[in-house]
Order: C-alpha cells, then structure tokens, then sequence
C-alpha cells in the first residue's frame, strides 16, 4: 500500500543513508526516491524521467518562479532541484511511498506544500560522536567537516521545537534500524 511521503532529516553523518540503503535492501518494492531534476545534459545511458527530469535553465527557472520546488541549488554551473510534482509522481505512478532525505530548509520547506508528509528526525548520539563518523566516513575534508557539525546544532534546534513526528538517536544501527522500520511502516 502507498503511504503518505515520508521525510527524513538529521545532521550530516548521523547515518540517514546507511539506514535507507538496509530499508531499500529489505523492501525494494515499496519504497521510492524522487526523480530530481536538472540542467546538465544527460549522460550515455541516463534517460530523461528515469534518473533525471532534464530541462533548460530556462525551464528550471520558470519553475522556481512558480514555487514548484521543494529544494534547489546550483553546483558547479548547473541547477538541480526536487519538485512537488516529483514526490507526487512516486506515489502516483510508481506505487511506491516517497522517501525523502533533506535537511531543514527542505523540512520547512515542504510543510508549506499539501503533501501531508510524515516527519522523521535522526539525532546522533552527540556531537563528538558526529565528528567521529564524519572523519571516519573519509568522503569530507576539514573545511567541509567543520561546516556539517555548525549545521548540525542548528538542526538539532529545529528537532527541539517539535517540528518531527518522530525523533530516533542513532546510537545503536540495529536498534535505530528497528525504530526506522517501525516508522516507515506504519499506516499512519
Ligand atoms: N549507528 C552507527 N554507529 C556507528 N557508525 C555509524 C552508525 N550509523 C552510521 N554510521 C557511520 O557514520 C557515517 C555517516 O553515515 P551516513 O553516510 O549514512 O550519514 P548521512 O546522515 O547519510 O550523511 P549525509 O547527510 O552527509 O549524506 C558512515 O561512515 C556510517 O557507516
């Protein structure tokens, strides 16, 4: 059955995508991401749709103007962006519930829309315990590091006000996994 789209936020290094990739694996039919869309021009192989919503600046301009995103930004030249309609298309034409996993902006963000979304928060543990996995992960330099964990407490603040309908601490994977399952799998 397809649920309301689920959102998920937490700190960088708080583990959103080791837990989702455990949920894809063990469910790989019920659960979906949204298609995003972008500038660039496809790769070999990358269909229109299918990994990307190709479009125009012009195009993708037009639909910042007419608020159709949830989120945007513009890496190295090119624009990248999730729309409503996206998030829509999942339940809509795939059957599958949405996952989505954005940080708080993107949170508030799509509490202005009608999607009448859920909302999951991951904590970590602490914040000594965050800069751990974020050196551990190797993928961020220190500049980059330094930035997640001064983004990190402004999240953990929003988390605070009680903007979630559920917060889990990821201390223990399995545990934190179980709690996710519990989640994402209820009705309602
Ligand atoms: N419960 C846990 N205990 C110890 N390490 C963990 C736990 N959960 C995740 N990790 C490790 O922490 C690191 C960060 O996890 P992950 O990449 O899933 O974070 P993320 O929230 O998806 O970050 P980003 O928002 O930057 O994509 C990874 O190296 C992962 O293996």
């Amino acid at each position: 059955m397809v649920g309301r789209p689920i959102v998920i936020s937490g700190p960088s290094g708080t583990g959103k995508s080791t837990l989702l990739k455990k949920l894809f694996a063990e469910y790989p039919d019920r659960f979906g991401f949204s298609v995003s869309n972008t500038t660039r021009s496809p790769r070999p192989g990358e269909v229109d749709g299918k990994d990307y919503n190709f479009s125009t600046v012009e195009e993708f301009k037009k639909l910042i103007d007419d608020n159709k995103f949830i989120e945007w930004a513009q890496f190295s030249g090119n624009y990248y962006g999730t729309t409503i309609k996206a998030v829509q298309a999942v339940a809509e034409v795939l059957k599958r519930t949405c996952i989505l996993d954005i940080d708080m902006q993107g949170v508030k963000s799509v509490k202005k829309t009608d999607l009448n979304a859920r909302y999951l928060f991951l904590a970590p543990p602490s914040i000594d315990e965050l800069k751990k996995r974020l050196e551990g992960r190797g993928t961020e330099t220190q500049e980059s590091i330094d930035k997640r964990i001064a983004a990190a407490s402004a999240e953990m603040a929003y988390a605070e006000t009680g903007a979630h309908d559920l917060i889990i601490v990821n201390d223990d994977l399995d545990k934190a996994y179980k709690q996710l399952k519990d989640f994402v799998l209820a009705e309602d």
